[in-house]
């Protein structure tokens, strides 16, 4: 055992946040101990994980987007040129005000988002309705002085996975079914993590700041909580005209252009970890799994046929594909299946002097701990197949634990009952005094208007009465 297993206790998932904090230690997610708040340093293990996730999002987004690179630091001028983002930002962004001891004539700001470094270029670059659509997305990291909790993967002051996508498009409709594409990519991004979302239009209070409107997905949290995944903005022409991004048309005038811009951050992962994982640990999908297969040998004291059969399974997995490992350590098996139970293994092969004189293996699934024998001959086709059914078992089991917590309600006594458990549906006239006190009332938020609402009759705002015009989304929000 190594001094850190030595030392792990993880909670019970019961004590959601103890959990949460604890896992991302013992599992080598995220280390919280560096000296500055809201910044963490990824661990390998962790880092791993990351870099599968984002090999998804890439996937996705390279069919029709192109990926790029901004600079960090955003000349003040440029940034201060949008009133109603500035508006947004003003207390979140950082300052660079010195290069070595000499002040700097002009303060840069750590990009708290790239619409300010990125549109002075879209001006340069965008000509002719030719040029359009142009689709560029960048994964960097962007500075936010948050003054809620920050919380690693959560809240992060560096946010150090940050995916921005900034589309540019001859038309408003064009824009407005772009922001519909990002948040299909997003649901399908999240489907690969097997995470369901709820995708809504944010009230008009809390749309990004300089945009017409924002659709978001949500997750729902073990503790009732919903987080914020994803975003997608319509942006209007709102950036285009204050950056003088403008095309000529095929009738030869000048045009401003239509933008959107759509992200998604580390908080993907904290949704993964934290709806997947159990009181053992982190329960991963295999697509994201660092290792998808632990090989255990169960060995006495005269090990080698084991070992060299192991050593053959392993050959077999990888030939096939499968991130495969053998955990060749001393301790003791027992150990061995902790360790890799905390890391989200997905499944776990035991092979002993028994198993190699019966030619089988023992086959253990991290999921539901289901327990059987495979045949040595078929044990590639076995893995590959059971990592698909974990895969599709985990999204199921998700989802039906979220619409197990959503609850229809009609008045704001029923939606106080039900917030501590998740996200209530209420109707809402759409006035915003209305929003507001609802909000007020029962301590928490509107998400939004379900982008999948159906028709037909919505019932009364339960503040004022009314004929509803829609019902919303509300929730604790992280
Ligand atoms: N402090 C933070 N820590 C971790 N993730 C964050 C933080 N702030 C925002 N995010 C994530 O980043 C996503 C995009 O951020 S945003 O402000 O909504 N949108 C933008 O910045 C737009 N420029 C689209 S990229 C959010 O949906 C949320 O999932
Ligand atoms: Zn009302």
């Amino acid at each position: 055992m190594t001094e850190k297993e030595k030392e792990a206790t993880l909670p019970s998932k019961k004590d959601f946040s103890e959990w949460y904090n604890e896992l991302l230690r013992i599992a080598e997610i995220m280390d919280v101990r560096y000296p500055v708040k809201g910044l963490y340093v990824w661990y390998p293990f962790g880092f791993t994980i990351r870099k599968n996730v984002y090999n998804i999002i890439r996937e996705l987004l390279d069919k029709d987007h192109m990926e790029t690179m901004f600079p960090l630091l955003i000349p003040e001028n440029e940034f201060m040129k949008e009133a109603e983002h500035i508006k947004g930002f003003e207390d979140e962004v950082y300052w660079v005000t010195h290069g070595g001891t000499s002040p700097l004539d002009v303060k840069l700001a750590l990009r708290p988002t790239s619409e300010t470094a990125i549109y002075p270029m879209y001006k340069l670059w965008v000509r002719s309705h030719a040029d359009l659509p142009l689709k560029l997305y960048q994964i960097v990291n962007t500075f936010r002085y948050e003054t809620k909790h920050t919380r690693p993967l959560i809240r992060l002051r560096e946010i150090t996975s940050f995916k921005e996508a900034h589309t540019v498009h001859a038309t408003w409709q064009e824009a407005a079914e772009q922001v519909d594409e990002a948040i299909k990519i997003y649901i399908e991004f999240y489907y690969r993590l097997a995470v369901p979302v709820l995708a809504s239009k944010r009230p008009d209070w809390d749309k990004f700041p300089g945009a017409d409107y924002t659709i978001a997905v949500d997750a729902l949290m073990p503790d009732g909580k919903t987080l914020q995944v994803g975003t997608a903005h319509h942006l209007g022409d709102n950036f285009a005209r204050t950056f003088d991004i403008k095309y000529e048309n095929p009738a030869g005038e000048q045009v401003y252009a239509h933008q959107t811009c759509y992200g998604v951050s580390e908080r993907s992962i904290a949704a993964l970890i934290s709806i997947h994982g159990d009181d053992k640990g982190l329960v991963l999908p295999p697509e994201v799994a660092p290792i998808q297969v632990v090989i255990i040998p169960i060995v006495f004291k005269d090990s080698s046929d084991v070992i060299q059969a192991c050593e053959k399974v392993q050959q077999l997995l990888q030939d096939a594909g499968i991130r495969v490992k053998i955990d060749l350590s001393d301790d003791r098996p027992g150990a061995k299946y902790y360790r890799w139970e905390m890391k989200g293994v997905p499944l776990r092969l035991e092979i002993g002097p028994r198993d190699l004189k019966n030619g089988v293996a023992v086959l253990v699934r991290r999921d539901t701990g289901e327990k059987r024998q495979v045949p040595l001959e078929n044990i590639s086709h076995e893995s590959k197949e059971t990592l698909k059914v974990i895969q599709s078992t985990l999204f199921e089991k998700a989802v039906a634990d979220m619409q197990a917590r959503i609850f229809v309600c009609s008045t704001l006594e029923d939606v106080n009952e039900k917030l501590s458990e998740g996200i209530a549906l209420l109707p809402w006239c759409g006035d915003k005094a209305c929003g507001l006190q609802i909000e007020e009332e029962i301590g928490a938020g509107i998400l939004g208007i379900p982008t999948d609402q159906e028709e037909g009759h919505k019932g009364h705002c339960p503040v004022c009465g009314k004929d509803a015009s829609v019902k919303v989304y509300v929730a604790r929000k992280y």
